[in-house]
């Protein structure tokens, strides 16, 4: 059940190859996001689920191991129809005795705290050492008021985590949204399975928010009633079941990105069939500011078009689409004048410092960025060739590897980090060049 991997992902560097214009459709893989919510709800499922058009990613890959080492299913990936089936075994939850590592996977991370709060026994779950740095302390805090005692084993808020479960009670909790809507989307699918309704308090404004409504979605899916007081409270009833049965994964909206902005800036034409007008990831809104920068934007029920025009440079909230923004900044830099990209603190605590990352790769491409602790702007003008380097964050390398396209001379470092998310994503560009 191996599939084909690209040499391309163990090479040291890559040096991109320019291309004149696109004209091209490009199949994206499943969506990162519905994939992994998809894994937590199944694991909770007393039904078996088929997960189809799952994306099959290192990320995706930790976090369906993971949830076997709890015993109460078990999990088959066929990489080959991109299919990730979950049984359920008939036994309980139970804490594993091995380390739970998930490398540098997030979602699976912050949404594996809260399913080992389900089972009996202490859960140490851990992964890279940029992962330790991440931060989980509003997920900690949150679960203690519902009986769940959840601490950072260095004292930091950051992994290795230990989960002492079994006494999941439910009831009131706050939380914080300032640092990542992950917490909330968290206790949202866990807390279904608490003794008692679970009402979560939002104390401050959510970040991210499409992503809260990308785990209301899947919940619903899977038969779950939440109530909500906007994005100030949610309350999940005690006693529901998740439903099993097919579950199908729509394209990513984050790397559908880099192919929209490989449009935008060679000119041409790009479209990603599968995914359109009724798709909730927040990315999709991608689409409207290029669109706003210039770009020609056609978005039907199930494809979305992008087609290039004269860009120029303009002032966006980015607050609800965090994973865009280092795509949007490598095609701010061949608009015209300057893009303001406000509301992004956020970046600072994803796989890198994506604020200090997009800044000092661009600069080397002799671009001018000014860089604020929450802001970026970029101005646009005419990039050189430069050595990216990716600190093994995917979105680096798939955003400059798309400015390699327009700029002779952008090798790529560590081209393989691309594997987190779209371990394809090579061979998606190649099919850049194809013309269809
Ligand atoms: O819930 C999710 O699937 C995600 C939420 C976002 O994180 P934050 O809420 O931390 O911004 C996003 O950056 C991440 O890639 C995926
Ligand atoms: C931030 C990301 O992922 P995560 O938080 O799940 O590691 C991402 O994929 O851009």
């Amino acid at each position: 059940m191996t599939a084909f991997q690209d040499p391309r992902l163990s090479a040291e560097r890559l040096t991109v190859e320019t291309l004149a214009g696109v004209d091209s459709d490009v199949a994206v893989l499943g969506s990162k996001s519905y994939t992994n919510r998809a894994i937590a709800i199944a694991s909770l499922a007393d039904e078996p689920t088929e997960i189809r058009g799952a994306l099959i990613s290192d990320d995706t890959v930790y976090f369906a191991n993971a949830v076997a080492q709890f015993g109460h299913v078990t999990t088959e990936i066929d990489h080959d129809t991109r299919t990730i089936h979950v049984t359920p075994t008939g036994k309980p939850m139970k804490a594993p005795e091995a380390e739970v590592y998930v490398g540098a996977a997030g979602t699976p991370l912050r949404f594996l705290i809260s399913l080992a709060a389900l089972a009996e026994g202490t859960t140490t779950i851990n992964g890279t050492a940029r992962m330790q740095e991440r931060p989980m302390g509003d997920l900690l805090a949150a679960l203690g008021p519902l009986g769940v005692d959840a601490v950072a084993v260095r004292g930091n808020g950051s992994p290795p985590i230990q989960v002492t479960g079994g006494t999941f009670r439910g009831g009131r909790t706050e939380i914080s949204g300032a640092v990542s809507s992950q917490f909330t989307s968290s206790l949202l699918i866990s807390s279904v399975k608490a003794e008692q309704d679970t009402e979560i308090n939002l104390v401050d404004d959510l970040v991210s928010k499409p992503y809260v409504e990308m785990t209301l979605a899947s919940l619903a899916a899977a038969g779950i009633r939440v109530e909500r007081d906007g994005y100030a409270r949610f309350t999940v009833p005690a006693g529901q079941f998740f439903k099993g049965g097919q579950v199908t994964v729509e394209p990513d909206a984050s790397g559908m990105s880099y192919f929209l902005a490989a449009a935008a800036i060679l000119g041409g034409r790009v479209t990603i069939p599968g995914i359109g007008t009724g798709s909730h990831q927040g990315d999709v809104g991608l689409v409207d500011v290029l669109a706003r920068m210039g770009a020609h934007a056609e978005v039907t029920e199930d494809s979305i078009t992008l087609k290039g025009g004269d860009l120029h440079g303009i002032d966006v909230d980015m607050e609800a689409m965090p994973d865009v923004v280092p795509t949007l900044a490598v095609v701010a830099a061949y608009a015209e004048g300057p893009t303001r990209i406000t509301n992004i603190a956020s970046l600072r605590v994803k796989e890198c410092d994506r604020i200090a990352a997009v800044t000092t790769e661009l600069r080397k491409m002799g671009i001018q960025v000014d860089e604020y602790d929450d802001a970026m702007t970029i101005h646009g003008g005419t990039p050189h060739g430069a050595v990216i380097d990716t600190y093994d964050d995917h979105r680096i390398a798939m955003c400059f590897a798309i400015a390699g396209l327009r700029t002779e001379g952008v090798v790529i470092n560590d081209p393989g980090c691309v594997a987190k998310s779209f371990p394809t994503f090579w061979q998606a560009v190649d099919s850049l060049r194809e013309i269809s």
